[in-house]
């Protein structure tokens, strides 16, 4: 894969999330998108943060094929789901942090609402702290086809924006280049941080 600037914003990303520990041992999975047809999803089964270029497998967006043969991310139906359903969306990012892990197990419901944060200002399009922020909540599901169209049925009725949360897994964020979801995932990440230390301090 040469001279595809995307794919090197792309593996800074992926070592930022690992320096940061938001992708332990082999958790998590990266993408961008290579045109509207396909994209480049990570290798799986390998430590997200230190990833080259070369653990980028090409996969096409309509079937989730691979033309090389090679084994892209297993949660590569929620990538292409993303591409599928946003053709504005340049890139897609799912960690496995502590605070999206346990807040998606604490919230019984089917979103996490956040309000009254200044840094609901980082995604796209939300401009005071006075909205509320709706992060859908899905029931995590080893079946990645099943999950995808769980959740693209919710899509077909509630506008999905910035992210969505899998209960006790984590968080896929996605952006219009790997610049923006780095900061709704940064953003979030630090919403997520608030809400339960929020929550904790809240109910002593
Ligand atoms: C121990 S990680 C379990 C699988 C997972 O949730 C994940 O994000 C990584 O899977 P991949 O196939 O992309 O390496
Ligand atoms: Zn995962």
């Amino acid at each position: 894969m040469t001279d595809f600037l995307p794919l090197e914003h792309l593996v800074a990303a992926c070592h930022w999330i690992g320096a940061k520990g938001w992708a332990p041992a082999t958790g998590g999975n990266m993408s961008v998108r290579q045109d509207a047809e396909y994209c480049l999803l990570s290798a799986s089964g390998k430590d997200k943060g230190s990833l080259t270029r070369d653990d980028f497998i090409q996969v096409e967006i309509a079937t989730n094929s691979v033309p090389s043969g090679r084994k892209p991310s297993a949660e590569t139906g929620l990538h292409t789901l993303i591409y599928r359903l946003f053709p504005q969306a340049g890139a897609v990012l799912h960690t496995h942090t502590v605070n999206s892990t346990v807040l998606s197990r604490v919230e019984k419901g089917s979103a996490l609402l956040l309000s009254g944060y200044e840094m609901q200002k980082t995604l796209a399009g939300q401009d005071t702290h006075l909205n509320t922020v709706a992060i859908p909540l899905f029931d995590n599901d080893q079946d990645i086809e099943a999950l995808a169209q769980r959740i693209e049925a919710f899509a077909a009725d509630t506008p999905l924006r910035y992210g969505f949360l899998l209960r006790g897994h984590g968080l896929t964020c996605w952006g219009k280049d790997v610049n923006e979801a780095r900061r709704h995932l940064e953003g979030l990440e630090f919403l997520f941080e608030c809400e339960l230390q929020r929550r904790l301090l809240e109910t002593q």
